[in-house]
């Protein structure tokens, strides 16, 4: 089962010891049974060793079953813990491609509801393994009582499990489509989040995406798993029912059979029922456990996927200043993006493009021309499919890639606002910090306190220009700005592009500037345009300046 697997990952050691303690426990449990069985149906054991026995195996069970649930306890926060540190680095390490092919709602799904389903899973397992031990001892008992009876019994039993994995079988087959389903469902669920005004706004698009989408995935749901725990209630119950065949057997049809005393037929039977509670705790676990494998498989496969794909570079260690360039070119790139069941394929390039220390360049073109897909590759986002970046006339190499991405500070259009800047703000650049904020008029709005930003609760062209702070304190030497200004109001467009891009030029840095605002073209140094993924042949500069005049 991957959940043990999982456990003796974390430490084989703790496991071994907590499923020790957890047989002596269970162990203890149906030796206790065993002496009050031999209690109630008379023995020669003097009294006193039997109540010192039954204390003694009483403090045994306690001592023991707690001894291996805290063991297990500290394992499975372990694992929990190494598999959400884990997986989420796999994401950040993935290839920004491959997590936009897998979607962000998947990941969710995983990150929140497989690894809580896990860890559910993992908190039965100390039970398991207690009443696992419960029914092996009493099963020793019973085999020492009378081996005929045994055999019986064993016969009933293996009639029951084999019963019971077979419908268990087709449950766990549905609850795996089930999982499917659900990272539909969490699809849903990030259109309701996102798109709350859109819905709230219009009752007919609510009511078709509430009624028929939504509901409709959580009906599906619904009855996926509806049926497969209808099939774990009835097989249960099933073994439930060979359970009475078995005490029925014991008690009317043994005595005409064999020679068993009255007191070893009760002494049988006792323990029969007694073993009623284990039996059921364990069947009642196994589709939370089915689901928690599940759950598991998937957390795994998307580490695996992820991690397959993940990049081999490495960053330069956090702290070490910002690398220099001389020149970085684009040669001949392509990229397309497939996505399935569409025919409708989008290819950049090839594009060959230049960008020096100093230079103001500006990547302007229609809607959907491929600016934005080129500024990832620009920025070692996306791996191009053909052709080299090169960096002062050396190729970024896989090997090379992380580091060269430290060289950007970006604001894509849809950039997100961290809470805390992150290490950009240490004490001795509060200064720097408190002229920022006040250059970018939001020295009245936002404070930052120990690198932590007072509020982002701000409007969307309020956000974009601490997006631009953040970029600022990164102080990299190449700046990517995908339509920042397309928020600002007119003023702070002005500063933006009159003031605030010269100033970066003046301190040596190259920026890319992605823009429609054609009234201010004429800043760049150069300008180039996309066309359908295509570079049209570059306008210059003092053209467009005509053009925009
Ligand atoms: N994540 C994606 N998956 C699949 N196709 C994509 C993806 N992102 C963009 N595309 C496709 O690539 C094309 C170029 O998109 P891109 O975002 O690069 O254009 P853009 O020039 O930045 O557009 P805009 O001015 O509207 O921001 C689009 O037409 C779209 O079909």
């Amino acid at each position: 089962m991957k959940l043990l697997a999982l456990l003796l990952r974390a430490s084989r050691g703790s496991v071994l010891v907590s499923a020790l303690c957890g047989l002596l426990s269970g162990g203890s449990s149906a030796a206790l049974i065993a002496l009050i069985n031999r209690k109630l149906t008379g023995t020669d054991i003097p009294e006193r060793t039997l109540v010192s026995g039954f204390i003694g195996l009483m403090v045994l069970a306690l001592a023991t079953r707690i001894i291996s649930q805290v063991l297990l306890n500290g394992m499975q926060q372990e694992a929990l813990y190494t598999m959400r540190l884990r997986l989420s680095r796999s994401i950040v390490s993935a290839p920004l491609r491959r997590f936009e092919e897998l979607g962000a709602h998947r990941m969710i799904a995983t990150l929140t509801d497989d690894i809580v389903t896990v860890s559910s899973g993992l908190m039965l397992l100390p039970l398991i393994v207690v009443n696992a031990a419960i029914l092996l001892g009493c099963l020793v008992w019973m085999a020492w009582l009378s081996w005929k009876l045994f055999l019986g019994m064993i016969v009933f039993m293996a009639l029951g499990v084999v019963s019971f994995s077979f419908f268990s079988g087709l449950a766990v087959k549905g609850i795996g489509e089930a999982r499917k389903t659900q990272d539909v469902l969490f699809k849903h669920f990030r259109s309701l989040t996102e798109g709350i005004k859109e819905l709230k706004l219009h009752s007919g698009r609510r009511e078709v995406f509430l009624g028929e989408q939504l509901a409709g995935t959580a009906a599906s749901l619904r009855r996926m798993y509806t049926r497969s725990l209808n099939i774990y209630s009835a097989s249960s119950s099933w073994g439930m029912f060979l359970f009475f065949v078995v005490i029925g057997l014991l008690i009317f049809a043994m005595p005409a059979f064999s020679t068993l005393s009255l007191a070893e037929l009760t002494g049988y039977s006792l323990t029969v029922l007694y073993l009623q509670q284990p039996l059921q705790t364990l069947t009642e676990f196994v589709p939370f456990l089915a689901r928690a494998d599940v759950a598991l498989k998937k957390v795994e496969e998307m580490g695996l996927s992820l991690e397959a794909t993940a990049e081999a570079s490495q960053a330069p260690p956090a702290g070490t200043a910002p690398p220099t360039f001389r020149r970085l070119e684009l040669v001949g790139v392509t990229h397309s993006y497939h996505r399935e069941n569409d025919d409708g394929r989008f290819t950049l390039g090839p594009i060959n493009l230049s960008l020096e220390p100093g230079e103001l360049l500006f990547l302007v073109g229609g809607n959907g021309s491929g600016k934005t897909s080129l500024a990832k590759i620009f920025t070692g986002l996306y791996t191009p499919e053909s052709g080299e970046v090169r960096l002062d006339g050396q190729p970024v190499t896989e090997a090379t890639r992380d580091a060269y991405r430290q060289l950007f500070s970006t604001v894509f259009s849809d950039f997100h606002l961290f809470e805390s800047l992150l290490g950009l703000a240490p004490p001795e650049q509060s200064g720097k910090v408190a002229h920022y904020l006040k250059r970018l008029n939001l020295d009245q709005k936002v404070r930052v306190t120990d690198g932590k930003l007072s509020t982002t609760e701000l409007s969307l062209g309020q956000r974009k220009r601490l997006a631009l702070l953040a970029s600022w304190l990164e102080d990299r030497p190449i700046y990517v700005f995908d339509e920042w200004a397309a928020d600002q109001d007119p003023l702070f467009k002005q500063i933006f592009y009159e003031e605030l891009l010269p100033e970066m030029k003046r301190a040596g840095k190259a920026v890319l500037v992605i823009s429609h605002d054609d009234r201010y073209f004429h800043v760049a140094d150069r300008l180039v345009r996309l066309d359908s993924g295509r570079l049209v042949e570059p306008e210059s500069a003092p053209e467009v300046r005509h053009a925009a005049s």
